[in-house]
């Protein structure tokens, strides 16, 4: 008999040998593709990746080595930069997408932050919630998920929460009123992140599960600042370990600070979840095609009810896909208008052209400023980086072009190997947009010469593009009419870009995501 510390023993190196053996495997059918050379062993380009502007490296690897290319992660671990047109388009499609689920880290994260144990019952077994839709994979398992959600998200939903979105835009913008009162002057500077963040969980709330949290009170939330507390890292060799690391060692996410965090706001989530679908049972609350009404036909349909710990999963779910990207977005459009000011004046006039608030389609009709203003934001700052897969299966990509020294049109991808398609890159091509790419010009979305560009990808493509994407655009269209008739901007500060979950604004040389404008009545 062994014992248990050579148990251990054997066990670790049973593990290396296996983790060694698949590397030297995609190494080598790799080994056509072309590449950086690693800078280090342990951390392959990780450091490099964390310690420059986010993004900046695909740029300069897509004009080296071409459209395919093959970097390391932490430990050797294979990884591919991919920004093939062909290629992303089979692995975002129908055809592909379920051969490229998220990466085991990626997905490890959702389910600690967003997921619970996965007991089927009831509505589970209908729908197989138990993992929330950013968690699960499997064709069908997906598809179900979408299924249940689409109406919630449906252009009549959407139209029917125009009045919700103007109102708390409308409220934001009284506190900011309010704010300048206090003080006595027309012109205040205002950290516009965190008002952002309270205007997405407040929409969020309110339209998806009728929910309000009264957040734009400015008071302070423990649900807030929850969140903000996982997302909004600090720029530090811990948060850069647990990057680097999780793609490989997911477990990394239980530890230290970041795991207390974890946990924090996976039961802050929880809490206000439970809470929610309490008050809306008890209300009966079947109103139109929310979410939450969605779910509550879906629970009375079932023979058994529905499990409340798989309800809350796919709520956390929801309420921190809203949360994150769209306050960043609105963030980022409020800086774009602030260093364009003509941009901000010509949008002012567009806006007071109309004394009431815009319905959804007034909004798609008659904003184009507006339109080209929010649309070249998301092309320029698209607040998901990198779109994350891994390779489920050993799978054949087509290729718009060889591999440079090569004539094959196809790549076969070995299973295990993470993907990322770097969006910034393909939304600033040149090739595609024109040399005026990398500048800010809403009026690209309206000389008739957007319907040639290819599809954002802010918001992805395919069977897994984002689900709130007409939501997101609609609140935050409500909340810059309602912010831009009412006040102008300006930034008198640098900022840069800055990775956290996603990509926010910080005052350059800060840790932590800030965007303080000027603002200024008019
Ligand atoms: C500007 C705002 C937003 C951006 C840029 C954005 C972007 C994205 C992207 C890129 C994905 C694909 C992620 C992946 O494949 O890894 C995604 C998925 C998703 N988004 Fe959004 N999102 C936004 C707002 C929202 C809102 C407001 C909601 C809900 C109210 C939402 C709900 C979801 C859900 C549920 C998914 C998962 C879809 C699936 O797996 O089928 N998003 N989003």
């Amino acid at each position: 008999m062994i014992s248990w510390p050579e148990a251990v023993a054997v066990s670790a190196l049973l593990l290396v040998c296996r983790f060694s053996y698949g590397l030297f495997v995609s190494r080598r059918a790799l080994s056509h593709v072309p590449g950086p050379n690693s800078p280090s062993l342990v951390w392959g380009e990780e450091w490099k990746l964390y310690h420059t502007k986010p993004g900046s490296h695909y740029h300069g690897w897509k004009r080296t080595f071409g459209k395919v290319v093959k970097i390391s992660g932490a430990f050797g671990h294979p990884m591919l930069c991919i920004t093939d047109e062909s290629a992303i388009s089979y692995i975002l499609g129908a055809e592909g997408i379920y051969n490229f689920p998220k990466p085991h880290g990626v997905r490890i994260w959702f389910q600690k932050t967003l997921g619970n144990a996965s007991r089927y019952r009831g509505f589970c077994v209908l729908f197989q919630v138990g993992k929330g839709i950013l968690y699960v994979e499997g064709k069908e398992s997906h598809e179900r998920q979408r299924r249940l959600l689409a109406p919630a998200f449906s252009q009549p939903s959407v139209r029917n929460f125009m009045p919700v979105f103007h109102e708390i835009s409308s409220k934001l913008a009284v506190q900011w009123l309010h704010m300048m009162d206090d003080l006595g002057r027309d012109e205040i500077e205002i950290e516009v992140t965190n008002w952002a963040g309270r205007f997405a969980l407040e929409s969020v709330g309110r339209a998806a599960f009728s929910h309000e949290f009264d957040l734009l009170s400015g008071d302070p939330s423990p649900l807030l600042e929850a969140l903000d507390g996982l997302t909004n890292t600090q720029h530090n060799a811990t948060s850069f370990y647990m990057r680097a690391l999780f793609w490989i060692f997911p477990s990394i996410l239980n530890i230290g600070k970041k795991g207390e965090m974890v946990r924090r706001t996976k039961m802050e989530l929880g809490q206000v979840a439970r809470k929610m679908w309490r008050d809306a049972k008890l209300a009966n609350d079947s109103y139109e095609k929310t979410l939450m009404a969605q779910m509550l036909k879906a629970d009375a349909a079932s023979e058994q009810r529905m499990d409340l710990d798989e309800i809350v999963a796919q709520m956390r779910t929801i309420l921190s896909a809203a949360y994150e990207p769209v306050s960043s977005t609105v963030a980022w459009v409020l800086y774009e208008l602030a260093i364009n000011p003509r941009t901000q004046e010509e949008l002012r006039v567009e806006i007071s052209s109309h004394n009431t608030d815009p319905t959804l389609d007034e909004l798609s009709t008659r904003f184009p400023i507006l339109h080209g203003v929010l649309l070249e934001t998301l092309r320029l700052h698209p607040p998901i980086l990198e779109n994350h897969h891994e390779a489920a299966v050993t799978t054949s990509v087509p290729l718009s072009q060889p591999i440079p020294g090569t004539s094959e049109s196809r790549l076969v991808i070995p299973k295990g190997t993470i993907l990322f398609i770097p969006v910034n890159v393909m939304q600033t091509d040149s090739e595609l947009w024109g040399d005026d790419a990398h500048i800010f010009r809403p009026r690209r979305w309206m000389d008739g010469q957007s319907q040639h560009h290819p599809s954002l990808l802010a918001f992805s493509e395919g069977p897994r593009s984002c689900i709130g994407a007409r939501f997101a655009q609609a609140e935050i269209k409500a909340l810059i009419v309602a912010l831009i008739r009412q006040f102008s901007v300006r930034c008198d500060h640098e900022i840069e870009p800055f990775q956290s979950f996603v990509i926010r604004p910080r005052v350059k040389g800060t840790a932590m995501s800030s965007l303080p404008l000027k603002v200024k009545r008019v």
